[in-house]
């Protein structure tokens, strides 16, 4: 199982650029008003300093959007690279160019490059290095995908010193949550194995691993704020410009949480805010966070369940930590260890043999291929506000 986890391939490529080669699967993507906007007000408002007149290079291009923002924005050159089979159809919209029209902004300024970015350095596809990077390289939970890791090659490989990336930073946040509804929905799913006479057999030896199965996969959806029942603390920052391969493949995320009501805790609610840092005084710092009280994103937010929940009251202090490692599934596997602080301790010390401490929970979740729960479909249409800011906007000569 760990024998690709170091290699750039990360395995499962093949059904993941299957999945980006699909038309809808961009537009569900660029659909997104909340991220999509926000790429082209930072590529934007930072012009004059990370693009006019620069050569970039747009990691992951997709259809193409943030090298088209990056040609709105002054580049001389950007190297639009691509691993999937959408590189042909976003070809055909730089091709365009040469007939006039609204395209013609692109003329001579795309290079599309189809190639995982990890092998255009070898075959000197991208000729040289940049003065800006620009990429999506986003999964839910931030890291889910592993696409950071090509993004972070890139930098090494291809940015200038002092060269500008967007995004600059993404921050996962964490806090627990209370719901009872999702839990028992969970809880039902592996209570078909609890039958002893299903057409004669005994089933219920397997109630244990459904039970595991179900409560190990990561629920992707947003939730209301007022499910968490404590403020985010200790959030993990991972820095585009400054962080290492090694940085990525694990990091542990410790938290201490101070509950303020009363409720069954059922788990661990996680979502992350990106940050596109100024280039230039002046120049537009922005944030996009997909946190339960903002709008909702195509990422949406992740909750970990807890196969048992820990009843706690409030001002209790609840502490532990999530393991991320990466797996063989493009993404991560989480270890996670959650105690009551103040029950854990009463506990231990009135029954110090104990192995068991009922205010302590250790939990794997496994985040795979099949969690992208990317269903935009509501969302066919460009919003008001998205259409405002294109709206009388000219590309930069
Ligand atoms: C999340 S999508 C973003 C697409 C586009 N940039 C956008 O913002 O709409 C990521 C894209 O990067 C491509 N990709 C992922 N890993 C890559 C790699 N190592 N080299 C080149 N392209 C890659 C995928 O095929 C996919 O089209």
């Amino acid at each position: 199982m760990a024998d690709n986890l170091e290699h750039p391939d990360h395995g499962k490529d093949t059904p993941y650029f299957a999945y980006y080669a699909a038309l809808v699967n961009q537009a569900n993507m660029l659909m997104d008003s909340a991220r999509t906007g926000v790429y082209q007000q930072s590529i934007l408002g930072n012009s004059q300093t990370a693009f006019l007149g620069k050569d970039v290079l747009d990691v992951g291009a997709g259809s193409g959007i943030l090298s088209f923002f990056s040609a709105q924005a002054g580049a001389k050159t950007v190297y639009a690279c691509e691993a999937s089979d959408i590189a042909s159809k976003l070809q055909l919209i730089v091709d365009e160019a040469d007939n006039g029209g609204k395209n013609a902004f692109l003329k001579d300024k795309i290079k599309v490059v189809k190639s995982k970015i990890e092998d255009a350095a070898t075959s000197h596809s991208i000729p040289k290095k940049v003065d800006t990077i620009v990429s999506e390289p986003i999964g839910v939970l931030l890291v889910h995908e592993r696409m950071i890791e090509s993004f972070i090659e890139a930098r090494d490989k291809f940015l200038k010193p002092g060269g500008s990336m967007f995004p600059s930073s993404g921050t996962i946040e964490l806090a627990p949550f209370t719901d009872d509804a999702l839990y028992t929905e969970t809880a039902q799913k592996s209570g078909f194995f609890q039958q002893t006479n299903f057409l004669g057999v005994d089933l219920s030896v397997l109630q244990d691993a459904a039970n595991e199965e179900a409560f190990s996969q990561p629920v992707v959806g947003m939730f209301p704020p007022n499910q968490l029942i404590a403020n985010t603390t200790n959030n993990h920052l991972i820095d585009f410009y400054t962080c290492s391969m090694n940085d990525l493949t694990s990091f542990t995320i410790p938290f201490t949480w101070q509950i303020t009501r009363t409720a069954l805790l059922h788990g661990i609610g996680g979502w992350f805010d990106l940050h596109f840092k100024a280039t230039q005084a002046g120049g537009l710092d922005l944030y996009l966070s997909t946190g339960p009280t903002a709008p909702r994103t195509h990422w949406q937010a992740t909750r970990l369940l807890f196969r048992e929940p820990l009843a706690v009251n409030a001002g209790e202090v609840v502490k532990g930590e999530l393991k991320f490692s990466v797996n063989d599934q493009r993404s991560y596997d989480i270890v996670g260890t959650t105690e009551i602080q103040t029950s854990k301790e009463f506990y231990t010390a009135q029954h110090p043999q104990s192995k068991s401490n009922p205010y302590v929970r250790k939990q794997v979740w496994r985040l795979h291929d099949q969690t992208y729960n990317y269903n935009y479909s509501n969302m066919y249409h460009i919003p008001e506000s998205m259409a405002a800011a294109y709206s009388g906007y000219e590309p930069v000569a």
